[in-house]
């Protein structure tokens, strides 16, 4: 967030506008159009489950014209959606417009798949969503994030960390409490 203060800004504004100095609740989600937006772009763009789970097929299949004999074990690589440079206007950039149509009510897009898809989808989905928006709002309803003194948005390197998961790389970041 610290290197889009821009985005920083509408969300703060957003919440003031809506809520006052109302907490959110999960019901608000509706009302805060652009707030979503950010939080599913803040999803596709850091792209934390890279490669879901292995799975195996359990019978012969045939896949757009590929033949997969069962047995096989599968990779899905969800990079290759959240990132598809067919499906996204901006797929390497963050982008919250990438959710919000021109009226700037929020939309779903199909190939938003973090949690996966199909029968071994995430089964934690809708309590991670439910949590991402409930902490995501307090944290920015009494904080404001900025880089460290002397350190510029520019300098900062959101680089992940790369294993099994990719999670941001050790930075320090302040926050600052809003009036
Ligand atoms: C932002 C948070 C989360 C993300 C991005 C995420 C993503 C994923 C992904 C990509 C898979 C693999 C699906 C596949 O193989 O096709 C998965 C599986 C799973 N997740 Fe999550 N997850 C999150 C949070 C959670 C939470 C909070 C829980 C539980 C409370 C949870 C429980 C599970 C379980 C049980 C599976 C295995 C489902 C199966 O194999 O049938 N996840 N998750």
């Amino acid at each position: 967030m610290a290197k889009y203060p821009h985005v920083q800004d509408q969300v703060q504004e957003e919440l003031s506008r809506e809520l006052g100095s109302r907490q959110a609740g999960v019901d608000d989600r509706k009302n805060l159009p652009y707030t979503d937006a950010v939080i599913h772009e803040i999803q596709r763009l850091a792209n934390i489950v890279p490669m879901a789970i292995p799975h195996k097929t359990s019978r012969d299949v045939t896949f757009q014209g590929y033949f997969i004999k069962e047995g096989t074990t599968v990779l899905p690589l969800l990079t290759s959606v959240l990132y598809d440079e067919s499906e996204w206007e901006t797929p390497h950039t963050f982008n919250p417009s990438h959710f919000l149509d021109k009226e700037g009510k929020f939309f779903r897009r199909d190939a938003f798949m973090p949690f996966s898809a199909g029968r071994r989808v995430c089964l934690g989905e809708s309590l991670a969503k439910m949590e991402l928006f409930l902490f995501f709002t307090f944290l920015l309803q009494r904080f404001r994030y900025t880089p460290p003194p002397g350190v510029t948005e520019d300098e900062l390197d959101l680089t992940p960390a790369v294993g099994f998961t990719l999670s941001p790389s050790p930075h320090e970041l302040c926050a600052v409490r809003r009036q």
